[in-house]
């Protein structure tokens, strides 16, 4: 795939990608929302554990190994990628229902209140 193809990416590209990558391996059976969500929670776990002890973190995490970097990346996408499948398997369009959420926010929260 093309670099910017990867940075292009929806959530709707990624989600058919999810479906695909169950489909082939018949494991649609076992992404139910429940396990979908299960799995997500552990996944948040493993992202933790990379915080975990650390104490306070820098923005932009300047004093972190590459690796570190690469890990974090992956933990994060591990709890993006449940999320997106717990989404499409509850039936619901996540890119829609987050930026109606962010309209009601903004909403909620007057920016001159602040
Ligand atoms: N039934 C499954 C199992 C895995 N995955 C996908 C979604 C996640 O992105 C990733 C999770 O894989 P692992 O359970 O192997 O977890 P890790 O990659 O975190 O490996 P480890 O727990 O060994 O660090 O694979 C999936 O869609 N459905």
């Amino acid at each position: 795939m093309q670099e910017r193809e990867v940075m292009d990416i929806s959530l709707k590209d990624l989600s058919k990608k999810l479906e695909e990558f169950a489909k082939a391996r018949d494991w649609e059976k076992y992404h139910s929302p429940r396990n979908l969500l299960l799995a997500m929670v552990g996944e948040v776990g493993e992202l933790s554990e990379i915080f975990q002890w650390r104490g306070e973190v820098d923005k932009g995490l300047p004093n972190w190994e590459e690796s570190e970097k690469e890990h974090l990346g992956e933990e994060l996408s591990d709890v993006l990628l449940y999320l997106i499948r717990l989404a499409d398997i509850c039936g619901i369009d996540l890119g829609d229902a987050a930026s109606k959420k962010i309209v009601k926010n903004a909403i909620k929260y007057p920016p001159k209140l602040f």
